[in-house]
């Protein structure tokens, strides 16, 4: 339901994000990342690719078959051999290739199987026509060219791995039709000419694919990338770099959601740093800045150790929420919120020598929807109020009664020291 990891961008997405701007920048051309981003290419395409090779898998198996009518045409005499090949050899090795792609999950793996589709499919007719006395062999061997521009268009093999495919049908075309005899070795050399620049041909056209597919992965990425980096800052404020306001809404409207649902122990606690106009006014607004920028993030780096988000409640007050959370862990982390303002040590001179800044911290737990958000907040900023009260730098705390919603029990409120719950 809250999950703090999620709420903001990594440093790792922002690194990412500047190494796939420089490889759209550089045009992509090596056809290959640095670790991390081939990784995260390689896993997140994973799926859509074997999806797609499925798909032209069982296409291209059916075309393949289709190709017994060109057996029958032009090689009659072998043609039962190539009958018996292409449906109980090759159509259940295919199968068995396509079944197998269902189950791997490494990238390398996928790719060598799906190469090893038409390389293998090529080698049972060219095999057969060797020995074919046929006055078309000719003609019938150049179904090879199909089988190659299946192999770098159709399922758009990486070019490292048409690469190889295509080398291996070269040299089954090659060596095939040299022991297949062809009357001229004229004709087989123009022959050879023709299967090598159509490899070259093709190869350039698997290296265009490659590029594309990878530039338009990234431009995808990218376009996730920006958009988290955008959300962040709609949610973020700027001074600070605690969460907005806004975002608070946001938030308390989804935990109170979730809360009807499942009921939920909140704890907010609302803190203030103390003196502050005396702060500004001694040091100036921009040193008062700094110092603001420096206590938010000390908080909200204790804060997220315990699971907690924060927001900038408003000027300089700031808003912790807990979920899951009573009086008693709210009030750990509210010690350890005042612990680490103390620890900063900042020095605030106006309020006498060896004055540090320090904060008030008022809390309030509940369990929602039974409380709603605004009594909750409103209770934590009675308590906060009841510690400014009691001078400063110390926790109260306050408890919304979970049958009685939005009743706000201000527990001591005054002076009672029995009746609140101290802490300083
Ligand atoms: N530098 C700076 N000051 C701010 C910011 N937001 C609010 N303040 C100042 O915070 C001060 C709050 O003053 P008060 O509400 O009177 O409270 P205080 O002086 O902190 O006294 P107590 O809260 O009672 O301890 C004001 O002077 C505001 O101008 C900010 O973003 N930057």
């Amino acid at each position: 339901m809250l999950n703090t990891s999620l709420d903001r961008t990594s440093a790792t997405d922002h690194q990412t994000l500047a190494e796939v701007e420089q490889v759209i920048a550089s045009g992509g051309r090596a056809l290959r990342f640095s670790g991390d981003l081939e990784q995260r290419y390689e896993a997140e395409t994973l799926e859509q690719r074997r999806q797609s090779l499925t798909t032209v898998g069982i296409g291209g198996l059916l075309v393949y078959n289709l190709f017994l009518i060109s057996d029958w045409l032009t090689l009659n005499d072998v043609f039962t051999y190539l009958v018996l090949g292409r449906l109980c050899l090759i159509t259940p090795m295919f199968i068995v290739l396509l079944l197998w792609i269902q189950r791997v999950n490494r990238r390398w793996t996928l790719e060598a199987i799906t190469a090893a589709g038409p390389v293998l499919a090529s080698l049972m007719p060219m095999v057969v026509m060797i020995y074919s006395y046929s006055p078309y062999r000719l003609h019938y061997q150049l179904g090879m060219l199909l089988l190659m521009v299946y192999c770098s268009m159709i399922q758009q093999l990486p070019l490292r791995y048409a690469a190889v495919a295509m080398s291996l049908m070269l040299i089954i075309q090659l060596v095939t039709t040299y022991i297949a005899d062809f009357s001229d070795f004229l004709i087989w050399q123009a022959n050879f000419l023709l299967f090598a620049s159509a490899v070259a041909l093709l190869l350039m056209a698997s290296w265009f694919l490659e590029r594309g597919s990878r530039l338009s992965y990234l431009f995808a990425l990218r376009g996730r990338l920006l958009q988290a980096q955008l959300m962040e800052l709609a949610r973020t404020d700027a001074l600070t770099q605690l969460f907005n306001r806004h975002y608070q809404e946001e938030v308390l409207t989804s935990v109170w959601e979730y809360a009807s649902h499942t009921p939920t122990s909140v704890a907010v606690i609302l803190l203030d740093i103390d003196n502050f106009k005396a702060y500004n006014d001694n040091y100036g607004h921009p040193q008062g800045d700094t110092c603001l920028k420096l206590l938010s993030s000390a908080i909200k780096q204790a804060a997220q150790k315990r699971d907690a988000l924060t927001f900038r409640f408003g000027g300089e007050e700031i808003l912790v929420l807990m979920m899951n959370a009573d009086v008693s862990k709210a009030r750990h982390l509210a010690e350890d919120l005042r612990d680490v303002v103390a620890a900063l040590n900042v020095p605030h001179p106006i309020l006498g020598e060896g004055a540090r800044v320090t904060i008030s911290l008022g809390l309030a737990a509940a369990i929602a929807p039974q409380s709603d958000a605004g009594a909750l907040i409103g209770a934590a900023d009675a308590a906060l109020y009841s510690a400014k009260h009691a001078g400063r730098d110390c926790i109260r705390c306050a408890d919304v009664s979970s049958e009685r919603s939005s009743t706000v029990e201000t527990i001591g409120f005054g002076n009672s020291k029995n009746a609140i719950s101290q802490s300083r």
